[in-house]
């Protein structure tokens, strides 16, 4: 059933090298709309560079990356996000003097059609995009179990909540495909699970998820689809069940 989704996200043979270390040698995945798609691998394996490189932060040295019928290469990491494509980082970028809200709604700010002097002079329309952004925000908020923490400090929240509001300022661009890098990273287990429910809830609301991730219990729970780098190539591909016996992925996992 999931091979009859399309194909939001197509990357074909991405190559990186940084000054002689090979990140990537000829990398290719799909992405289909709605599925989870697990992406793992042993340390320096190449999944963030691979998230970088599809989100515009970091340049290819080969390769093409299609979001739908647009080519990516070309485009800079704000016209990928206009495009519905967002990420997360792998470190928390929380903005520090805002609130859980207003950080939130930063990330609606490609869909605000309003000017500076409109919104500087609160003009009606201004206001009126305003409040459907906060309306929304919150909505998300409230998804994420945080809508009682929307007006305080952001970065007064535990660490596993500041992680959801990161998660919840990329909803709110409205995209239809999500790149997390390490959502689980530092979560102990009771947030780690709720992250998987989060993420299968998000699933059902048709967006398409690559989920990097070290936590394998995790990637094995929610994941209809494995890829596994190792040294920059893909080594196994499949659903969880095959990848957890697949002895190229327990070999680079544990050694020989
Ligand atoms: N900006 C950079 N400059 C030089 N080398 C880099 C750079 N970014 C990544 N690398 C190297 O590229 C390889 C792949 O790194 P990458 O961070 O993509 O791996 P990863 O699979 O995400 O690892 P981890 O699971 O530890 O986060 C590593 O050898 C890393 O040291």
């Amino acid at each position: 059933m999931a091979e009859k989704r399309p194909k939001i996200l197509k990357v074909e043979n991405l190559s990186k090298n940084f000054g002689g270390v090979q990140a990537l040698r000829g990398v290719s995945l799909n992405l289909r709309a709605g599925e989870i798609l697990g992406l793992i691998g042993p340390n320096g394996a190449g999944k963030t560079t691979l998230i970088n490189i599809v989100s515009g932060v970091v340049r290819e040295d080969a390769g093409t990356i299609f979001f739908e019928e647009h080519l990516l290469n070309e485009l800079s990491p704000w016209q990928r996000a206009a495009l519905g494509l967002a990420r997360t980082f792998q470190h928390i970028q929380i903005f520090a003097g805002l609130t859980v809200l207003e950080n939130v709604m930063c990330g609606a700010h490609r869909l605000r059609k309003t000017g500076f002097w409109e919104t500087f002079l609160r003009l009606p329309r201004a206001v009126a995009e305003e409040d459907e952004c906060r309306r929304q925000a919150l909505s998300i908020l409230s998804e994420l179990g945080l809508a009682d923490k929307a007006n305080l400090p952001a970065e007064n929240l535990p660490y596993g909540e500041q992680k959801k509001v990161v998660i919840a300022r990329a909803l709110a661009s409205r995209p239809r495909a999500i790149l997390l890098d390490e959502p689980a990273g530092g979560l102990n287990e009771k947030e780690t699970e709720e992250l998987g429910e989060i993420i299968l809830r998000l699933r059902e609301k048709g967006l398409a998820i690559l989920l990097v991730e070290h936590d394998l219990n995790l990637v094995m729970r929610i994941c209809e689809r494995v890829v596994v780098l190792n040294q920059g190539e893909v080594i196994a591909e499949g659903p969880p069940c095959e990848i957890q016996n697949d002895p190229r992925v327990l070999e680079a996992y544990l050694g020989k």
